[in-house]
């Protein structure tokens, strides 16, 4: 019995700031931003069509990915089967995950029509297994990551000739964030025009290698479910927050100038300073929801406070801004900075908030550390931090990542599927 697949990986993406309006020139990375929100809210639910345009920063799959495993047998029983962490997951009918199997055996079926010795896989039931190395549903963008490797797989597997914006019009309609994982580097969900959706699409804004220095810390607050997700909190926003309507319609030409600047010409302190401002107006729109949303907790205040603190301090002392946090829609923090900054930001972040588990120091940073390169910019304040300091766990464990590539192509070596189509663990 004929049988193939195909194994991928798909990277998380962080949203660092919205824009609802972005025009692009690919020569110069140039966008330019109208205003200053994430994704948080749609226009079209059932098409997942945003209110405005979103900007984020890919981060390497070398840290966080999920790994997906797409096959297909004329042998196997009907219906698709999908199993996402050894979990088998239902495929419920018009639901997210069908949409974007029906509209991927569409382009397969245009294959099939187009050469009469293509193998009629679009006829075929699908088998999908796909693992996140890091916790699902817990505000660190796994419906993005997940999302795009499903459909990267299901590409792959089918070997369609659709370009990563055109599957990025599927992925989108698997969950919206994960429209930007099809992309490495700078990326941007342009919101679109068309009721259609055929133009709300992601980009590619600026490649990695533009700029390597972004790193990224991630301090996980908390890996459990959490309780509002972001498809249903968006939506109770959209219905009752009027500080979003604002946020909206209100353009805000000096931050539009300044990130598209700032990224261009890899200005940290432009983009930090503008991610911060972001980030809060996210949550200051969650907390304008009625009844209101609360992703931040005391511990994700208090990372944004020593955040502040550093960088108060480095201005004082006539530096830059050293680091930017940002807060998705739950409490673990990501802190952008430059690589060089990492790590004074690591020790600053180990001794005000012990963890659980020890810092892994992916890029042997730590070993290669001198006082000096550990140090807190001068006039630093420790009583921002409360008294006693925060109890071990608070924060549980750090992750060091940095920008990265898009979407891969594995071996077959690295499946997740037997050959019967069920997944490893399982067999
Ligand atoms: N690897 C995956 N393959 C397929 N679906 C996935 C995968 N990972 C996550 N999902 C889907 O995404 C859902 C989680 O999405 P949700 O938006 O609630 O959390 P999140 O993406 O981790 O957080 P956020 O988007 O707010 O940062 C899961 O319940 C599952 O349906
Ligand atoms: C806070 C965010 O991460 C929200 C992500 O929302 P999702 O893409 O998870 O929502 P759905 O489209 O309903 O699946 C901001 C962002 O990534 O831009």
């Amino acid at each position: 019995m004929a049988r193939f697949e195909a194994t991928v990986s798909a990277p998380v993406n962080i949203a660092c700031i919205n824009a609802s309006c972005v025009s692009r020139n690919p020569a110069t990375v140039l966008i330019l931003f109208q205003c200053a929100h994430r994704y948080w809210g749609k226009r079209n639910t059932a098409l997942i069509l945003p209110t405005n345009s979103s900007l984020s920063v890919t981060l390497s799959q070398d840290h966080l990915r999920s790994t997906t495993t797409s096959s297909t047998s004329e042998g196997y029983e009907q219906g698709d089967r999908l199993w996402l962490n050894g979990k088998e997951e239902e495929i419920t009918k018009g639901g997210r995950t069908e949409v974007c199997l029906a509209a991927l055996r569409k382009w397969r079926r245009e294959v099939e029509e187009k050469d009469s010795t293509a193998a009629k896989m679009s006829e075929w039931p699908l088998r999908i297994a796909s693992f996140n190395n890091f916790p699902t549903a817990a505000g660190l963008a796994s419906s993005a990551s997940g999302l795009a490797a499903l459909v990267y797989s299901v590409s792959q597997l089918y070997v369609l000739p659709q370009t990563p914006s055109q599957l990025s019009l599927i992925a989108r309609q698997g969950s919206g964030s994960a429209c930007r994982s099809l992309f490495g580097g700078f990326v941007a969900w342009e919101m679109g025009q068309r009721d259609d959706g055929a133009d709300s699409l992601a980009v590619q804004v600026a490649e990695r290698d533009h700029w390597p220095e972004m790193h990224a810390l991630i301090c996980v607050v908390s890996d459990a479910k959490k309780g509002t997700s972001s498809t249903s909190g968006m939506q109770k926003t959209v219905a009752t927050s009027t500080l979003l309507q604002h946020r909206i319609n209100h353009v805000v030409p000096d931050r539009m100038s300044e990130i598209s600047r700032a990224i261009a010409a890899k200005d940290f302190n432009g983009f930090a300073s503008i991610t911060m401002r972001d980030s809060n107006s996210f949550h200051a729109v969650c907390l304008d929801t009625a009844p209101p949303i609360f992703y931040l907790n005391d511990v994700s205040r208090a990372i944004i406070a020593v955040v502040e603190e550093m960088n108060r301090a480095s201005l004082a002392s006539g530096g830059g801004l050293l680091a930017a946090y940002t807060f998705d829609a739950g409490p673990n923090a990501v802190i952008y900075a430059l690589e060089e900054n990492m790590p004074m930001i690591v020790s600053t972040i180990n001794e005000f908030f012990p963890q659980t588990l020890d810092f892994p120091d992916p890029f042997n940073m730590l070993a290669a550390a001198t006082a000096a390169t550990s140090a807190r910019p001068q006039g630093f304040n420790n009583s921002v931090v409360r008294e006693g300091g925060w109890e071990k766990g608070a924060v549980s464990r750090l992750i060091h990542t940095c920008v990265g590539d898009g979407p891969r192509r594995l071996s077959d070596e690295e499946g997740l599927l037997t050959v019967e189509g069920v997944p490893k663990t399982l067999a």
